[in-house]
C-alpha cells in the first residue's frame, strides 16, 4: 500500500515565507536556485543514532510537513552517506499532490551501489518518484556504459563536478542544478552536507531553513549537525525572521539565513 500523508492548508500557509515562490509569483528563479534547508533533530542536534543508522525523529504531523516541503520542490538533494544508510525513496508522499522533486545525491566517489532494488528506482519506476541524478566527481568516461545506462533507463543521470579543495563548492553545484532547469531545491541532509552547506562560504546560498525538533535526546556517537565557526569566539551562524510552530510533539523552527 502507497503511504498517503495530508498536511493542513492552514500550517501550509506559516510555512509561506520560507519557502520558494509559487510558479505565479515568480520572480528571482530565473537567475538563482532557491535553497532550503530542512531537516530533523534531537535535543542534542543528532540527525541519526549513528552513521548509517536510519533514525525516526519526525512525528506524524512533521513528517507530512516534510512532505508538503517536498510538493513545493523541483528537487530535493542528500549526500550519499543518507543514500546509502537509508535507501530513501525521496518521493512526495501527499495525497493531493502529483509533484515529486528530482532526488539529487552528492556521491563524489561514486559510494552508491544503485541496482534495480534501490527504493528510489523501484519508485520511478512505478510514476511514484524520479530517477536520481548524481553528481560525482568522476569522469563521465570512468563511469562504466553499464551504470550509466540503468540509471538512465529509469529516468536519472549521473553529472560530473569538479571538486574544489576536496569538496563540491555550493554555489557551482546550484548553477549546475539551475542549468539543467531546477529551480527550487530542498536539502535534507545528512549530517555532512548540512554542515558543509552551513559553513561560512556556504550559508549565503540558504533561502529558507526548516527544522523539526523532536522532544528527544539520541545521546553521544549520533550524526550531529554543528558547523564550523566562522572564526574563532564567532558563531556559526544565526537564523532571522524567525518562527516556532508547535507540530504534534515536535517543533518546527523557520528562519531565514542567506538569500
Ligand atoms: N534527521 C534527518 O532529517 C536526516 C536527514 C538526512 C539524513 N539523516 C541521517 O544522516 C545520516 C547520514 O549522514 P552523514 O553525515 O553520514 O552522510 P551524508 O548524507 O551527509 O553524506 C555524506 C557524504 O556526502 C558527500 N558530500 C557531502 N557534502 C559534500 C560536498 N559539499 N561536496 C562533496 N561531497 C559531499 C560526501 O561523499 C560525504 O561522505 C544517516 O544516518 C541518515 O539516516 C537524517
Ligand atoms: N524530516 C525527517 N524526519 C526524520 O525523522 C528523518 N529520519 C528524516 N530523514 C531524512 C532523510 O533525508 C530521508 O527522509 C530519509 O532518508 C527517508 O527517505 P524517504 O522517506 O524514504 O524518502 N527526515
Amino acid at each position: 500500500m502507497v503511504e498517503q500523508l495530508d498536511f493542513p492548508l492552514s500550517m501550509a500557509d506559516k510555512l509561506k515565507a520560507y519557502l520558494p515562490p509559487t510558479s505565479d509569483a515568480c520572480t528571482h528563479q530565473e537567475t538563482r536556485v532557491w535553497t532550503t534547508l530542512t531537516f530533523a533533530t534531537s535535543l542534542d542536534s543528532s540527525l541519526a543514532l549513528a552513521p548509517g543508522v536510519r533514525t525516526v525523529l519526525s512525528g506524524p504531523e512533521s513528517k507530512a510537513m516534510t512532505h508538503y516541503l517536498r510538493s513545493r520542490h523541483d528537487a530535493i538533494l542528500v549526500g550519499v552517506g543518507t543514500a546509502v544508510a537509508d535507501n530513501p525513496g525521496l518521493n512526495c508522499r501527499i495525497s493531493d499532490s502529483q509533484h515529486h522533486p528530482r532526488p539529487v545525491v552528492l556521491d563524489p566517489n561514486l559510494r552508491w551501489d544503485i541496482n534495480s532494488n534501490s527504493k528510489v528506482l523501484q519508485l520511478a519506476a512505478i510514476g511514484s518518484g524520479m530517477a536520481p541524478w548524481v553528481v560525482t566527481s568522476v569522469p563521465m568516461d570512468d563511469i562504466s556504459q553499464d551504470k550509466q545506462d540503468l540509471l538512465c533507463s529509469y529516468g536519472g543521470k549521473y553529472i560530473h563536478v569538479p571538486l574544489s579543495s576536496g569538496a563540491f563548492e555550493w554555489t557551482t553545484l546550484l548553477e549546475v542544478l539551475r542549468d539543467k532547469g531546477i529551480r527550487s531545491v530542498m536539502v535534507e541532509g545528512g549530517g555532512q552536507v548540512i554542515n558543509s552547506l552551513l559553513a561560512a562560504g556556504s550559508q549565503a546560498v540558504v533561502d529558507g531553513v526548516i527544522v523539526t525538533i523532536a522532544p528527544t535526546w539520541l545521546g553521544g556517537g549520533g550524526v550531529v549537525v554543528c558547523p564550523d565557526r566562522q572564526a574563532p569566539g564567532l558563531p556559526a551562524a544565526r537564523l532571522r525572521d524567525v518562527k516556532w510552530l508547535p507540530m504534534g510533539d515536535d517543533v518546527v523552527l523557520c528562519g531565514r539565513l542567506g538569500g
